[in-house]
């Protein structure tokens, strides 16, 4: 579903991401893990079109992306949750959800109340501003954001990042059953304890570039991989 290679990203004259092979094939479930400022967020948006300068290429079933706005690209069923969630402090939680709009190769979009029925922590804080929220609350209703446009493709910005671990447990339910309907997962993280929950195949960034693809048993394996590039 989403194939990119050979991709070099750039903000000015820094040259962030050198050469990234990455697959995420149609149901799959990815990680992509690394130290602060090893290029996660880069990656991220370079796929979205959003920020960096990308050469490479960047392919959705096939096409390439190339020439493609952000909005098109969100049309084609890619849903970004960047690391600041980009909340909309002055509108509810009903009506940060009431105002997405879907993607438009999707079916039915779900309503707000379907969706916060998927939300149990959310749902008793449907009328609360976006900007009150604590940033565990943000992070699920970017989350719920993310799900009711009804994406083919998740990508995920280090989503645990500064949570408290129970927000983090219940994360990892609803990002299995976002993952069970159907939809494919492009995770960024550091937390290595959510991001094998959440995926099966994972690559490790560093410096901007891959050192390590694999599934999680094989990085389990790689003990210079871990101790090298993940500290462990
Ligand atoms: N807008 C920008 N302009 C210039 N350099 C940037 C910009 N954003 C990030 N960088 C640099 O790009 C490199 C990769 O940063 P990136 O944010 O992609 O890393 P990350 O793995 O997501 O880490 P973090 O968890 O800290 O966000 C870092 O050296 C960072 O300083």
């Amino acid at each position: 579903m989403l194939e990119v290679s050979g991709l070099n990203s750039y903000y000015g004259e820094s040259h962030i991401l050198h050469g990234i092979d990455l697959t995420v094939p149609a149901g799959g479930r990815v990680a992509l893990i690394g130290r602060n400022g090893a290029g996660k967020s880069t990656f991220l948006k370079s796929l979205m079109g959003a920020g960096p300068t990308a050469r490479g290429e960047i392919r959705w079933d096939g096409r390439n992306l190339k020439a493609m706005a952000p909005y098109a690209r969100a049309r084609l069923g890619m849903a970004f949750v960047p690391e600041d969630r980009r909340i909309l402090g002055n509108l509810t939680v009903f009506e940060n959800l009431k105002i997405v709009r879907g993607h438009t190769s999707s079916g039915r979009m779900a309503t707000p109340e379907e969706i916060l029925d998927q939300f149990p922590l959310l749902k008793p804080l449907k009328e609360r501003l976006g900007g009150v929220l604590s940033g565990g609350q943000q992070q699920l209703l970017a989350l719920a954001r993310a799900e009711i446009s009804n994406p083919r493709l998740l990508l995920l910005d280090e989503p645990t990042e500064g949570l408290a671990p129970v927000i983090v447990e219940n994360m990892v339910a609803d990002v299995q059953r976002i993952c069970r309907n159907g939809c494919s997962l492009l995770l960024c993280e550091q937390s290595l304890w959510f991001s094998r929950r959440c995926t099966d195949y994972v690559h490790v960034i560093d410096s901007g570039r891959l050192v390590f693809s694999g599934l999680w048993q094989e990085l389990d394996a790689a003990e210079d991989v871990m101790k090298r590039y993940i500290g462990i």
